[in-house]
């Protein structure tokens, strides 16, 4: 039964009621968000005009409480759109004794977060609480105890119409194929915005119990185009927030993506589930402080893509512990001194025993040999001096460690080192590559060249990070870096004395003074720091261990990149959900238990999802068609709606590829209709095109990435994954498979983006299949 508001007048009586009903309810439901929202704005306004005065706990508890009221207004802001969407009727209790209409009783409100009334009746469900799980899975043959499932539709806080499935298997015959039907074709023939929506009111069973599975573990989510792997590794972050509340709160959750693009295009989910908690991270921005580009150079992804480059850096820095090549004379306050080799190794094997990083373990090979050479001069100034005048050891060691030539032996045997400087010279430097990777062939070590300088690409960031865990904490003791720190000291104490004498100032004024001490400053910054959310520290950390980490478009992970993510979460508790029929990154993955392997053998579990959500079945066919003509064996998800449009291939006549594009796409806009149309392209035709496509629409065109806004994109074929649009139009299919290497996992990606219509321009072959 569909109510829809226009039809009001056909209604029978009790239908109408029951809609009159519902509009009541979430007038209520939307009301008493208005006055929770109004409450926190009162306790953020009392709080924030307690004003600086009182002791420092104070004030930092001050910034907590002001933090944490604002937190709760973001999240109560972020629910208005779709703040309740479903009702389900359950079986009244065995006693008889049904409660109030809302609570827990035989009529539940299912929304985005759980509310009370003043006196803490519940009103709504939390979409995540167990109670609200049936909202999701029950069906005619296994009730769970619902009646009646109803999804309300609403516009802003207008109900548009309900929608109600009666699971009782003695009035439904067969098993309902989804759930909400109308719902979810109202939400998949929608137009796209260029961002994801959340699916909450939609979500589907067999989604559902991958959204609710246990924590532990290693869940991996084969699906193909459009089942919703997305959404639901969204909906899992969610909800493991939800229900692993106290644990993740401090651990928290990471998220990480193919792309900045892609980041953008899903960033709007989870504040809509009312969760701003998860870190989210493309590939290229694991690691604090580097912002890395895509690595264009398949070559270069694939060496060092290889697990054993962590074995590479390890022997880049092991090589940076040098031992000289023969005894080193050093002068120290006009006596000359000798390091010997043997003991640089000596110190060496002390320093390496500590099993410390370099730059730590440094310490150790410093203070060994300071006293080697503290020694060789004591003897002999005692020695010069007739014997019996025992020079002052402290004096001794203080000239030796500050003598230049002592630094530069010392340096030269043992550098302190950031991962940037050691990758960046490994790559730069024939020769420290070829002592570090005598497994790589020449041609190998060749592709990894890189001039000084060059921005860093997002294969780089797993060495960033293998070294950076290899090297430690870099040390303060020596170089440019250090010049930089001090200046950044110097100023954030110029910053503290002005802020002190602010303090000191107002204190005064209030008529108290001499309280704040420049130490208390500190702490009180300190504690500023601690409530911090867990998410904001973790994002800054690079050794912060998560309690969870989702990853999406996972096929596309090299060996290295697993490497960094799994040592992000020791306790090995992951959502991976990709497809590997998609994979075209030069080191991704060809099946799931070969990248699980090395990390966790095959103590993972796999589930698998099996209904395409965006692709209407003929264009899902033509993909398959596609994909399995290339020898890929792929489960091919059920489309769960007929598109009005076959997709159209066009072959066209050399030197036609771009007039042709300028001819039809006027049309592709007209049947978009308001909604979004992509161009996409191979790599080599992407100026060409976007020029093309800009002469004929201007502004309207976004680029790749950033032009998720607007209703044209002419972007790569890698830029588009994860991504969707109404209307694409895919240049050169076969290309598209050359570069990369003859897969056709970008192509199979291209042909699934569309929603609605699908067009190819053709100007050289055709790949097999599509046909
Ligand atoms: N239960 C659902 N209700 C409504 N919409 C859904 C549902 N499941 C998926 N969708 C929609 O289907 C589309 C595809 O979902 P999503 O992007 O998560 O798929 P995917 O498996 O990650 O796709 P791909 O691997 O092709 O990038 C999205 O628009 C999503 O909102």
């Amino acid at each position: 039964m569909i109510l829809a508001e226009g039809e009001s007048m056909h209604e029978s009586t009790a239908v109408q009621l029951e809609a009159e009903l519902e509009r009541t309810y979430v007038a209520r439901l939307y009301n008493r968000l208005d006055e929770l929202r109004a409450e926190k704005e009162e306790q953020l306004k009392r709080v924030r005009g307690t004003g600086a005065v009182g002791t420092l706990q104070n004030v930092s508890e001050r910034d907590a409480f002001a933090t944490l009221y604002e937190d709760r207004l973001a999240q109560l802001n972020a629910v208005e759109d779709k703040l309740v969407f479903g009702r389900l009727d359950v079986d009244a209790p065995a006693d008889g004794d049904a409660p109030a209409r809302g609570d827990a009783g035989t009529t539940r409100y299912i929304g985005r977060i759980g509310m009370t009334d003043e006196e803490q009746t519940r009103l709504m469900i939390d979409w995540r609480a167990p109670e609200a799980a049936a909202f999701y899975q029950a069906t005619a043959l296994h009730r769970m105890g619902v009646r009646r499932r109803r999804h309300l539709m609403l516009q802003g806080r207008t109900v548009l119409g309900v929608e109600d499935e009666v699971l009782d298997s003695g009035l439904l015959a067969d098993e309902h194929g989804h759930q909400g039907e109308g719902a979810l074709m109202a939400a998949l023939s929608s137009k796209r915005t260029g961002r994801m929506h959340d699916i909450v009111s939609t979500i589907q069973a067999e989604q559902d119990r991958i959204i609710r599975a246990p924590l532990p573990g290693v869940l991996v989510v084969q699906g193909g185009p459009g089942t919703g792997k997305t959404a639901v590794a969204l909906h899992r972050a969610a909800f493991l927030l939800y229900e692993h509340r106290e644990r993740l709160k401090t651990a928290g959750v990471l998220l990480v993506g193919p792309s900045p693009s892609f980041m953008r295009y899903i960033e709007r989910v989870l504040p809509s589930l009312g969760e701003t908690g998860v870190v989210m991270s493309s590939l290229g921005q694991l690691m604090p402080g580097i912002h890395a580009v895509s690595e264009h150079n398949r070559e270069a992804a694939r060496v060092k893509g290889k697990l054993s480059m962590a074995k590479v850096v390890a022997r880049a820095v092991a090589n940076r512990q040098r031992l000289p090549a023969a005894d080193r004379r050093v002068v120290v306050e006009g006596t000359a001194l000798i390091l010997t080799r043997a003991q640089v190794r000596h110190a060496r094997d002390k320093a390496r025993g500590t099993h410390k990083p370099h730059n730590d373990a440094r310490q150790t090979f410093v203070k060994v040999l300071l006293r080697e050479l503290a020694n060789q001069m004591q003897e002999i100034l005692e020695e010069s001096s007739g014997g019996g005048n025992a020079a002052d050891r402290s004096y001794l060691l203080e000239d030796v460690r500050s003598a230049q030539d002592v630094r530069i032996a010392l340096n030269l045997c043992w550098m302190p080192m950031t991962p940037q400087r050691l990758i960046e010279e490994l790559y730069a430097r024939p020769d420290l590559l070829a002592a570090a990777a005598p497994q790589l062939s020449a041609a190998e070590r060749k592709v990894l060249y890189r001039a000084p300088g060059s921005p860093w690409t997002e294969s780089d960031v797993p060495l960033l990070d293998e070294a950076a865990e290899l090297l430690g904490e870099f040390n303060v003791s020596s170089g440019r870096e250090d010049a930089a720190q001090e200046a950044q000291l110097e100023r954030d104490v110029a910053n503290a004395e002005q802020t002190l004498r602010n303090v000191n100032e107002m204190l005064f004024n209030a008529g108290m003074d001499g309280l704040v001490e420049a130490s208390d400053l500190a702490a009180m910054n300190q504690e500023t720091a601690i409530s911090k959310t867990a998410a904001e520290r973790a994002a800054l950390d690079r050794d912060w261990a998560y309690g969870h980490v989702v990853v999406d478009e996972a096929q596309e992970l090299s060996p290295m990149q697993w490497r960094l993510l799994m040592r992000r979460c020791p306790l090995k508790s992951f959502t991976i959900v990709g497809d590997i029929a998609q994979s075209s990154s030069a080191a991704g993955a060809t099946s799931w238990a070969g990248a699980m392997e090395p990390f966790v053998r095959e103590r993972f579990t796999l589930e698998e999802l099996t209904v395409n959500y965006r692709t209407p079945t003929q264009i899902a066919e033509a993909a398959t068609r596609v994909a399995h003509a290339a020898g890929l064996t792929i489960s091919t998800p059920q489309a769960v709606r007929d598109g009005r449009w076959p997709p159209v291939i066009d072959r066209l006549a050399p030197g036609r590829l771009l007039p042709t594009l300028i001819e039809v796409l006027p049309g592709e806009v007209q049947i978009a209709d308001g909604g979004l149309l992509a161009v996409i392209v191979p790599e080599s035709k992407l100026d060409a095109a976007r020029a093309a496509v800009i002469g004929l629409y201007g502004k309207r065109v976004g680029r790749g990435s950033g032009g998720l806004s607007q209703d044209i994109v002419v972007l790569g074929a890698r830029e588009a994954k994860g991504l969707e649009f109404d209307v694409v139009v895919v240049l050169e299919p076969q290309e598209l498979v050359d570069e990369v290497d003859g897969t056709v996992g970008d192509l199979y990606v291209a042909m699934t983006r569309a929603t609605q219509r699908l067009r190819v321009l053709a100007e050289g072959g055709i790949p097999a299949g599509m046909e």
